[in-house]
């Protein structure tokens, strides 16, 4: 019987017609007859810590069995299931009446078996004889109405289903883009696509599995139950017949379901990386055709695609053997089914209607099983994905942003790198800073000067708490940043990075960006105090639109300037702002700067290797080994024959001769000489 399923992927339209909604994707099917969901999840997994599937699928600890067994309930299927529940509460409302509408429309199509029956054995009796004395148009005319009114429920059923679940996946896919938001740095960047295949594609199988997978699986509870009811009444010993076939069968589709399931586990995973190389080469599709990169990208993602394709051919041959078996055992009970009922009719036991009835019960009991099985491979398709989703969503930021104090928006005091030790998560043991010690007077400007990989940019990181020290601590005015929360101690800071981002938008949205209050008047004085004036000369002046990168660079750096001035920082971050500009440019930039300095408003930390901004600076000093070896003027370390800072800056003008210029220079703009 099981089989009939797969046999009623390919019935005659005729009898597709009968049922209202035909499931033939057999890409998910998987079948726990013998188990009711509820005791699966309810059943516990032999391990303590569930692993996630991407945990589960590189496990070398986990036994083959705890990676395989699908869905043996467990702490993390058990939550992530209660969790997609809980999502569907704000839809109570329509999926109730969804599910009326659904009962409504499987009342009628469970009907049809039991009516052609009858219809059947009235047409081939000598008097005939129609229920409540209706002529055969009038129960012709009531027939037709009952289809259309089944056909109505089925209809809202399904509008009903599918826009609930498009507000399910809405809702969750704008929790996961906050939670991914409030991430520290290190997890979003390194796994950035990931993020985003669970956002776009997670999202979508967990909002499926809670809606229309809901109603396909309710749908088949009736069409299997009333089934089956409908058949023992008919006759208890040919459906004893027919359910003869279900133990091996079901055993069968357990097997199948467990491989399934780890196969879309890791279909989901091969789908995340697949997405996390095209954001990549996407995003930098400049420098993948500066480099004529495109074939070796192509490749790459070949390669992630291969992955998926291989997967999907396991799949696809499981499901065959699956389909193909169980179809063919369908059709053998149909035909034991046939043989044992027409002795049976010939006997006078049963009548022809009967037996024509019994058989599309059987079809429809079929179906029904059919999509429960896929009901049950989409709901552990949807714990796969939910579990997904959910971690980005549960997962406390190792830099939780909103909790702490708040920094008083007008307090300024002495910031402190005190005996930081620090190293990158994804690096362990590699220590970038060692007993680093530096302290920022009010309103100082600091050059951190060092060769390239010396960790000047980490130093900056560990400012904005992008990262925090594995020992040690920053403090402002004597209390340690950690106890700020993040939000709060980054909006006293102003961060001009080495490339600055431009986001969609106008120039004024761009440089009001973390800002949105800002006046018109506001935002044009933080341009002017940065040196924009390229704006002014724009057709459409601020509200020019532009993108990621339809600035000049050292019109974005101005620009990136003027953003971190509108905040009006009590700390500002500067890294390499002039490392990519030429004379005219730098000169620009260098001058917006100066403005900052000559105010001593705002505590400044540059990263610089340009003499020409580094002279710029109160104090320079020189980070070697992790720490600071050398501290002092510009004018004191170029005097001291000896200072590594000389021979380090002797090194760039040697790679740089042309650099000299700046040394010339630079003594004439410094600071102190204004
Ligand atoms: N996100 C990261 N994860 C792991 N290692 C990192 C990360 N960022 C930087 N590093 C490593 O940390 C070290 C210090 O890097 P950092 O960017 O702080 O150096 P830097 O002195 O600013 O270099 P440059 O002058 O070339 O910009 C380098 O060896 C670098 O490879």
């Amino acid at each position: 019987m099981l089989g009939i399923w797969a046999t009623s992927c390919s019935r005659p339209p005729a009898l597709i017609g009968l049922v209202n909604r035909t499931t033939c994707s057999h890409r998910t099917l998987v079948f726990k007859p013998r188990t009711s969901f509820v005791k699966q999840f309810q059943a516990h997994r032999p391990y303590t810590t569930p692993p996630t599937p991407t945990q589960i699928s590189k496990s070398n600890n986990g036994s083959i069995l705890s990676r395989v067994l699908p869905f043996r309930g467990g702490p993390q299927n058990t939550s992530s299931l209660r969790k997609i529940v809980a999502l569907a509460k704000p839809e109570t409302k329509p999926l109730v009446a969804a599910i009326g509408l659904l009962l409504a429309s499987s009342a009628v199509s469970m009907s049809v078996p039991f009516t052609i029956g009858k219809l059947i054995d009235f047409f081939s009796t000598n008097n005939p004889q129609i229920p409540f004395g209706l002529s055969t148009w009038e129960a012709s005319a009531l027939l037709l109405v009952l289809f259309t009114a089944g056909a109505a429920a089925n209809a809202g059923r399904a509008m009903i289903m599918r826009l609930a679940g498009q507000r399910i996946v809405a809702r969750l896919r704008e929790n996961t883009y906050s939670a991914a938001l409030k991430q520290e740095v290190e997890y979003v960047e390194r796994g950035e696509g990931d993020v985003l295949s669970r956002l776009s594609v997670d999202t979508s199988i967990v909002g499926e599995s809670v809606t229309q997978n809901l109603s396909d699986g309710l749908r088949a509870v009736v069409m299997s139950s009333v089934g089956l009811g409908a058949m023992f009444y008919v006759s208890p010993t040919l459906t004893m017949l027919m359910l003869a076939v279900v133990p091996p069968v079901s055993l069968g589709a357990v097997f199948y379901g467990r491989y399934l399931k780890k196969l879309s586990n890791k279909t989901q995973e091969a789908v995340g990386e697949m997405t996390k190389v095209a954001t990549e080469s996407l995003s930098a599709l400049r420098t993948v055709q500066a480099f004529n990169a495109v074939p070796q990208e192509q490749q790459k993602f070949h390669d992630r695609i291969d992955k998926i394709l291989m997967l999907a051919r396991k799949e696809a041959i499981a499901s065959g053997i699956f389909f193909g078996s169980t179809g063919w055992s369908g059709n053998i009970t149909l035909l034991a089914l046939l043989g044992y009922g027409g002795t049976l009719v010939s006997h006078g036991t049963i009548s022809v209607g009967d037996l024509t009835s019994l058989l599309l019960y059987t079809v429809y009991v079929g179906s029904g099983l059919q999509m429960l099985t896929s009901f049950f491979s989409s709901i552990m398709r949807g714990i796969g994905a939910g579990t997904r989703v959910f971690e980005v969503i549960d997962r406390t930021p190792a830099i939780p942003d909103d909790s702490g104090l708040s920094v008083p928006p007008d307090r300024r005091g002495v910031v402190r790198f005190e005996g930081i030790y620090f190293e990158y998560p994804s690096r362990k043991g590699v220590e970038i800073l060692k007993d680093f010690n530096l302290e920022m007077a009010v309103g100082e400007s600091i050059a951190i000067v060092g060769e390239s990989g010396g960790g000047k940019s980490s130093i900056q990181s560990l400012l904005l708490r992008y990262y925090d020290p594995v020992k040690g601590k920053v403090t402002f005015d004597g209390q340690d940043i950690r106890e700020f929360s993040a939000t709060s101690w980054r909006s006293i800071i102003g961060v001009v990075p080495q490339d600055p981002v431009l986001f969609t938008g106008t120039i004024a949205t761009n440089i009001a960006f973390g800002n949105p209050d800002a006046t018109r008047e506001q935002i044009e004085s933080a341009a002017r105090e940065a040196n924009c004036e390229f704006i002014w000369g724009m057709p459409k002046g601020f509200d020019t639109e532009i993108g990621r990168l339809s600035l000049s660079g050292g019109q974005r750096q101005r620009l990136a300037i003027a953003r971190a001035l509108l905040k009006k920082p009590v700390i500002l971050a500067l890294d390499e702002a002039t490392s990519s500009l030429d004379a005219t440019s730098e000169r620009r930039v260098n001058d917006a700067i100066d403005k900052i300095l000559r105010s001593r408003q705002t505590t400044c930390l540059f990263v610089a290797h340009r003499l020409s901004t580094i002279a710029r600076a109160e104090r320079i000093v020189v980070l070697e080994g992790g720490r600071i070896t050398e501290s002092g003027t510009y004018r004191e370390l170029v005097t001291d024959e000896d200072s590594r800072f000389r021979a380090l800056m002797a090194a760039q003008l040697n790679a740089a001769a042309g650099e000299s210029l700046y040394i010339e220079r630079v003594p004439e703009v410094t600071p102190t000489d204004n």
